[in-house]
């Protein structure tokens, strides 16, 4: 049955109607979040320990499989002193109990006490030896992990990154490093526990059989509230991830340089403030339910563990008066029982710790199980050398979740090679889509996309990724140097500064470096020291000596010049031309169609479909959607103003 959970992360919350009146005013549209993953009972819960423990161990002994060996070794070394220990006290306790003088008994229960202070003094070596591999075994840990998961994000296609449910997966199986990072020392410490509770639990059996139930029932309450409160925790974890990082999105969007204009001269501290002040109360109302719901269970439990320990002892008085137990057997039995209790107890803590940090790292190796199905695929068939031509044959897309009508509808077309072929059509038409699917960055849902005969959907992804270089609309402003974010184009190979330098020249980008304090090894993040922040064209001309510097052979340019002055937009293209003249493919997106003049090739785009294909001249003298918006531009420059009536 599933539990009721508190309020909804993003539902009207009193502070929301006291602030606004209302529900908030303007829905951020972070509401929706898909049902938890909530299948938590205590079965399932101890049955998933072994192997998320195991998973732990596994991170364990790839990070450092000497310090992984010795923590276990000095641990379970320890629970077996830990019985030694109570054995020995069980003798020292009979021996001095025993009737007869007290020298003779004490020199009876000398070899005992001997071995109890040895037993003491092993077991403080082994301690040492699990705080020095522990602390050694825990940062290699996190990091093995954090690589993992930073590598599985960077191998998954665009379409997992822009899915919203793998996103919160990637959101939550964060804490996964960190957690499995405890889990080293937590682990540790269960593996102690179990084994000084067996110990315990063995003398106790041996001394009288109903002493072993009685501890068990002493110690069950806590285990219960301990396992119910981290459930509870967890799976408001889960429901509130989104929240609680959106929260955190509109904190930031409150310091980040970019925004800081707008919410200035716009206003939008006030209204970001009250966001996050009714995010915040939100979240702080849940807290405030767990933790009454925690203070509840910690009542009940308590009070079972204090009927349980009066049950226990009074069982003991029992056998002690019915003279069905030895004094000395008692006097054992008590410490047995104690430490029985106190392992337990701090077994059940460490279990419950160990599996709220497992439930994280639980998520890691969901995370990792998602990615790999997502993962971009490696190999596949090989592309041909010097393709001639790349065909969409009846490309049909549409992006994931999206209702309305597809992307790209039925889309066929051809992209000759060694040409300049231009993508036009009005905002929404699909271009930039179809680059994206040329690149591989999506696979059609239907038709296919051929390099000469070769399908892309079977061909090495690599392969096809290293042929193309792209200046998308919103690529990368890397907070490098300009150096690097010119190199960056491909940072597989040791950077070449003939290289870069030749891009930079190819790109009419060697004003905009010259201009740079430090040139090319000037700092592009204005917000570190010695950084410096470039204007939107001038970044632009950097994107396209990137591109350059890939030497990719086909290069794909999405809006080239939107942020460009005249004069730089006529040289961009003319460096397009030139580029095109040596051979090169150039992927044309552009809105300004007097750059389109020089394509060799036409296709327009409407609604996501292909409405129109040719030379420029051939498309303005068919008289369609190209003349169309052709006609529309010129007139903004050759209609002469009517004149205002006087
Ligand atoms: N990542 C995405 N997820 C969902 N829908 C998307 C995504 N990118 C684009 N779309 C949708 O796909 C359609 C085509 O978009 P696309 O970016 O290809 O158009 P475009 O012709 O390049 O437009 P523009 O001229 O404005 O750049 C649009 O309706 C857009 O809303």
């Amino acid at each position: 049955m599933r539990k009721k959970r508190g309020p909804e992360p993003a539902g009207v919350s009193e502070s929301e109607r006291l602030l606004f009146g209302g529900p908030l005013r303007y829905d951020m549209g972070w509401n929706q979040h898909s049902e938890a993953f909530l299948e938590l009972n205590f079965r399932s819960m101890v049955t998933r320990l072994p192997s998320l423990l195991a998973a732990s161990l596994r991170l364990a002994r790839q990070a450092d499989p000497v310090a992984a060996r010795t923590v276990l070794a000095a641990e379970a070394a320890r629970g077996v002193a830990q019985a030694v220990s109570l054995l020995a006290v069980n003798d020292v306790l009979g021996r001095l109990m025993a009737p007869g003088p007290i020298e003779g008994r004490l020199r009876e229960a000398l070899p005992a006490l001997v071995t109890v202070a040895a037993v003491m003094m092993v077991a403080a070596l082994l301690r040492a030896a699990t705080t020095y591999a522990t602390g050694r075994l825990e940062p290699k840990v996190e990091r093995v992990a954090t690589e993992q998961y930073l590598e599985r994000a960077a191998e998954v296609e665009l379409s997992a990154i822009e899915d919203h449910a793998f996103h919160k997966l990637l959101d939550t199986a964060q804490y996964g490093a960190v957690s499995a990072r405890h889990m080293i020392a937590y682990s540790a410490r269960v593996i102690n526990g179990m084994i000084s509770l067996v110990a315990a639990a063995g003398v106790l059996t041996v001394l009288h059989p109903a002493l072993l139930p009685l501890l068990v029932t002493m110690t069950l309450p806590s285990a219960w509230s301990a396992l119910t409160v981290a459930r509870r925790r967890y799976a408001s974890f889960q429901a509130w991830v989104q929240h609680v990082r959106a929260g955190r999105l509109i904190a930031g969007l409150l310091i980040e340089p970019e925004a800081a204009p707008e919410i200035r001269v716009h206003g939008v501290g006030g209204f970001l403030l009250r966001h996050y002040r009714a995010m915040s109360e939100t979240a702080e109302a849940e807290q405030t339910r767990l933790a009454a719901l925690a203070a509840r269970t910690g009542l009940i439990a308590a009070a079972w563990t204090g009927l349980a320990t009066a049950a226990t002892y009074a069982t003991l008085g029992g056998l002690l008066l019915g003279g069905a137990m030895a004094l000395s057997v008692a006097g054992t039995a008590v410490i047995a029982i104690r430490t029985g209790s106190q392992s337990l107890e701090s077994l059940v803590v460490e279990v419950n710790a160990l599996h709220e940090e497992a439930l994280f790292v639980g998520d890691l190796e969901r995370l990792h199980v998602e990615a790999a199905e997502r993962t971009i695929p490696v190999g596949g068939a090989a592309l041909p050398a010097e393709p001639r031509e790349i065909r969409f044959e009846n490309v049909t897309f549409r992006y994931p979740g999206d209702t309305a009508r597809p992307a790209l509808d039925d889309v066929s077309l051809s992209l000759p090679l060694g040409r300049i072929i231009a993508l036009v059509g009005e905002n929404g038409s699909g271009k930039t889509t179809l680059v994206k699917l040329l690149s591989g960055l999506y696979t059609p849902d239907r038709g296919r996309i051929l390099w000469d005969g070769v399908d892309a959907a079977t061909a090495d992804r690599r392969q096809l990724a290293d042929r193309i270089a792209m200046v998308a609309q919103d690529f990368k402003r890397w907070p490098f140097t300009a150096r690097v974010n010119v190199a960056v184009g491909r940072s597989a190979a040791p950077l070449d500064d003939e290289r870069v330098a030749a891009a930079v020249a190819e790109a009419g980008a060697g004003e905009v470096v010259a201009d740079l304090p430090r040139g090319l090894d000037t700092l592009l993040a204005r917000h570190f020291t010695g950084g410096h922040e470039l204007s939107g064209g001038q970044w632009q001309r950097l994107g396209i000596a990137r591109a350059a510097y890939r030497r990719g052979r086909i290069l794909v340019v999405d809006e080239p010049t939107a942020a460009l002055d005249a004069r730089a937009e006529l040289a961009v293209f003319e460096k397009i031309r030139a580029l095109a003249g040596s051979g090169q493919t150039v992927v044309l997106i552009t809105h300004r169609l007097a750059s389109v003049r020089h394509a060799d090739l036409v296709h327009v785009l409407d609604q996501g479909r292909l409405v129109e294909s040719g030379t420029p001249d051939e498309l303005l003298a068919t008289g369609g959607v190209y003349a169309e918006l052709y006609a529309l531009q010129a007139e903004q420059f050759t209609k002469v103003p009517a004149p205002k009536p006087a």
